[in-house]
């Protein structure tokens, strides 16, 4: 459609009962220049239809029609669009209607026999109707900015340029507690903290001056004082001359953020320095954080090298990792939690051992959200752990298995025994001599010898046999597998063997024996207990026929055993009861034929066993340390009965007084001489010591001193038994000695077995070469002595000459001569 001059081109909705009239005004516009499209409806119902159809310019209406009235057509024009404008063009219209009608919402009225202002009305009322559109538009954004504004969860002001408060919002007020009433005629300065660094002011300044926008986090304060993170969008307001007016400040607290992330880099600065491994992993089981001890952990527990064996090591511990992991994923998704001490091989072959909690994490719709694991490297405290358990199960000094694991291992070997149908032997060996080597020696050489002799004994039995230190100077070997019994004395024969060349110990050769004890599984008892007890038992009738040899358990031992203990209480109270005696053997010289000393033997006067002999209980007295009472009650009684016999017959022979081992290696020996000879007022050379050469080689150089300091009291020292032990002349050369006596069981064969004599000539022999005076003992016939006295022996004693008597007829039987 062509446009004329006026340039309006309108489409206009009549409103008209009278189309003659619609056709006038129509005309009219037309004749004015203006280009209408135009349509005319008479009902409400067309005049709905029509403007919902939409696309008017301008509606014209006729006020007063048959079918419809003008006011209420502007009613429902104004209802269903406010925008279009509308004017009425009328017959005739009252004052009053023309009123209601501009107050209705039309925007003027022509009568229509003058329609010379309906162009100019039209374009007026629809140039005011767009600007009122604009405006209503215009409002209606204002309104839902405000709106918005206010309803904003940021806190929003607007200051002018110089920075006044203009407008603050509710989350302004609400957060900083500032109102539009508190902020009037002040600026953003009063929300400054002492916290904030003021270079960031500047910065901000220089930014929203330069007509930029401001984004970074300002440290505020509220109007109660406290401070918060406020994160901050500045925007500065510029006019259509590039002039500031305004500034727009968005704010958000941030509090809370800024602490989470100050709690979260505090936890991560914990969890990376923990020396335990945190893991998290997501609901699939992959890995997504493992801190740094976990690295660490992994790169040692792979320590990945280039060797074969060591890849597939570090792949075995991978999948030994991940199995781990797998398996307890799936029993934490289960029970919420999973712990456990697990241990992984690292690639060079050594154990690391985990302490382990994985817990499962679940969302709010209970689904695996994610798993955590924390695991701690225990391999210290496992081998602190093992270390007790070693120290528990092990002998400090030698590192053998003590009473605890050998009675477990004891146990386990029976056990297998059983259902094998096999033998397993419990040995039990006892140290012959050790207490005088640790009397005389001293611990630290006891300590030694013990620590060598645990070594040679573990060379010297099977692999699978057990080695255990029992006590002191008790060891236990269990042998299993045995199909026959017939094989311990072999076992028993290698040790015996291992012990042949005596152990060196600081420059001191110590020749060490053991009595032994045997109890055999099933035979001998079916529990730990009763073995260990039986195989003891077995040991000490060993022990109480002189060591060196071996038992085997028979069920008589344990009453011997009670009989033992029996008697060992009795001994304890024998001392006060005075039930000890001495009697007294003569000893005669063979070039005078004279009686010229005496052996004092003692007795043991029972109440109801009568006289029991030295041999039955003497064992007995070494091992329970009663012999040192004893010992010093016997010297002092020699010495007193050859005082008294002094006395009575003006003279007394010389005593010989036999010493224990033990009293032999004690350092108070000569000291308790010297004290009875001067409590006693015996001269020192009518006492002589008997000792035997088995307590003078298991330690020479403290018997060398022993010895001279017997000699400078002049006490003579004989050597007992001499020939039934180890001892050689050449030791005896280097020692202050002055009687050798010659062991009676060489003297039981005189004078018809050669060898017997031959030795006898020997001893004798070589004897009198190193100054030593010889005495036989057991002499038993006249033979016997004509054959020593023709060897050239000094003095013999012996059933021959006199058994051994009580004081009272010693007097007598000191007469006797050879
Ligand atoms: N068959 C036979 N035997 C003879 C003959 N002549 C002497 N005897 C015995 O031989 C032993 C000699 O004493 P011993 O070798 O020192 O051997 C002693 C000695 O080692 C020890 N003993 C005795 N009294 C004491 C003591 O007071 N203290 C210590 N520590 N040991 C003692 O007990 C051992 C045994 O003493 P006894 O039973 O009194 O045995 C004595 C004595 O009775 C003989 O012709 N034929």
């Amino acid at each position: 459609m062509a446009r004329d001059a006026s340039g309006n081109s309108w489409k206009v909705l009549m409103l008209e009962d009278n189309e003659d009239d619609a056709l006038l005004i129509v005309n009219h516009l037309e004749t004015q220049g203006c280009e209408i499209s135009w349509d005319r409806v008479e009902t409400e119902k067309d005049l709905r239809q029509r403007i919902a159809d939409g696309g008017w310019d301008v509606v014209l209406s006729d006020h007063t029609m048959p079918l419809f009235d003008g006011a209420s057509a502007l009613r429902v024009v104004r209802e269903l669009d406010p925008d279009i404008p509308f004017v009425f063009v009328s017959g005739t219209l009252g004052e009053k209607a023309a009123v209601a009608a501009i107050k209705g919402g039309a925007q003027d009225f022509i009568v229509k026999h003058d329609l010379s202002r309906l162009t100019p009305a039209v374009e007026r009322a629809i140039a005011d109707q767009a600007l009122q559109k604009r405006h209503r538009l215009a409002q209606e954004v204002l309104r839902k900015l405000s709106q918005a504004v206010e309803q904003a969860a940021d806190s929003i002001f607007i200051t002018n340029r110089e920075g006044e408060f203009e407008y603050v919002n509710p989350a302004f007020e609400q957060l900083t507690g500032y109102g539009p009433a508190s902020t009037h005629g002040q600026t953003p300065a009063l929300l400054k903290s002492q916290d904030q660094d003021p270079s960031t002011y500047a910065e901000l300044w220089q930014t929203v001056l330069s007509k930029q926008v401001y984004r970074g986090t300002l440290i505020n304060r509220k109007q109660s004082g406290e401070t918060f993170f406020e994160e901050k969008v500045i925007t500065p307001l510029v006019n259509q001359d590039g002039q500031i007016t305004h500034f727009v400040s968005t704010g958000r607290d941030i509090t809370d953020r800024v602490q989470a992330d100050e709690d979260r880099t505090r936890l991560n600065a914990i969890l990376e320095a923990t020396t335990d491994v945190v893991a998290i992993a997501d609901a699939k089981g992959k890995v997504i954080y493992l801190n740094k001890a976990g690295h660490t952990l992994l790169a040692t527990a792979l320590n990945l090298t280039d060797d074969e064996p060591g890849k597939a090591r570090a792949e075995n511990a991978l999948n030994a990792a991940q199995q781990l992991i797998q398996g307890a994923l799936a029993q934490a998704e289960k029970h919420g939690v999973w712990e456990r001490e697990s241990m992984l091989e690292n690639a060079s072959g050594q154990h690391i051992y985990l302490h382990q909690v994985v817990m499962a994490h679940r969302d709010q719709s209970g689904r695996i959200a994610y798993y955590s694991t924390i695991a701690r490297n225990i391999s210290e405290r496992k081998q602190f752990e093992a270390q007790l358990q070693h120290q528990a199960t092990h002998d400090l000094l030698t590192g053998l298995a003590n009473r605890v694991l050998l009675a477990e291992q004891l146990q386990t070997e029976m056990n297998r025994a059983r259902q094998l149908k096999h033998l397993t032997a419990v040995i039990f060996l006892d140290m012959d001599n050790f207490k005088r080597v640790n009397d005389g020696l001293g611990h630290s050489i006891g300590d030694q010898l013990l620590q060598q002799i645990s070594v040679r004994l573990g060379r010297h039995i099977r692999p699978n046999d057990i080695l255990a230190r029992y006590g002191g100077d008790e060891f236990v070997i269990v042998a299993s597998d045995l199909t026959d019994a017939d094989t311990i004395p072999g076992i028993l024969d290698k040790v015996k063997r291992a012990f042949e060349q005596p152990v060196r110990i600081a420059g001191q050769d110590i020749f060490v024996s053991f009595s032994a004890g045997v109890a055999v599984y099933p035979d001998d008892g079916d529990s730990v207990e009763t073995l260990l007890r039986n195989a003891d038992s077995a040991m000490y009738q060993s022990k109480a026929i002189g060591g060196r040899s071996f038992r085997f358990y028979a069920p008589a031992m344990n009453e011997r055993q009670h009989r033992l203990l029996a008697l060992e209480s009795e001994l304890h109270r024998a001392l006060e009861r005075k039930e000890f005696v001495l009697h007294y053997q003569p000893q005669a010289s063979l070039r005078s034929g004279k009686v010229c000393g005496v052996e004092a033997l003692l007795r043991w006067n029972h109440s109801e066993r009568g006289l029991v002999a030295p041999n039955d209980f003497i064992p007995l007295l070494e091992e329970t340390g009663l012999i040192d009472d004893v010992g010093l009650w016997v010297l002092r009684q020699a010495c007193q009965d050859m005082r008294i016999l002094a006395a009575e017959h003006g003279h007394a022979p010389r005593v010989a007084v036999n010493l224990s081992a033990r009293q032999f290696s004690s350092q108070r020996l000569a000291e308790q001489v010297a004290g009875v000879l001067r409590d006693t007022g015996l001269p020192a050379e009518q006492l002589e010591l008997e000792i035997t050469e088995q307590m003078l080689i298991s330690d020479l150089e403290s018997s060398r001193a022993t010895l001279e300091s017997l000699r400078e009291l002049g006490v003579t020292v004989a050597i007992d038994d001499f020939g039934t032990g180890y001892c050689s002349l050449a030791y005896l050369k280097r020692l202050p000695l002055h009687v050798l006596k010659v062991d009676r069981t060489f003297v039981s064969g005189l004078p018809d077995d050669g060898n017997d004599l031959a030795i006898v000539e020997a001893i004798t022999l070589l004897a009198h070469k190193l100054d030593l005076q010889v005495v036989a003992e057991g002499v038993e016939t006249a033979a016997q002595l004509e054959t020593l006295r023709a060897l050239g022996c000094d003095m013999v004693q012996g059933y021959y000459l006199s058994k051994p008597v009580p004081l009272s007829t010693l007097a007598g039987a000191a007469t006797l001569t050879v």
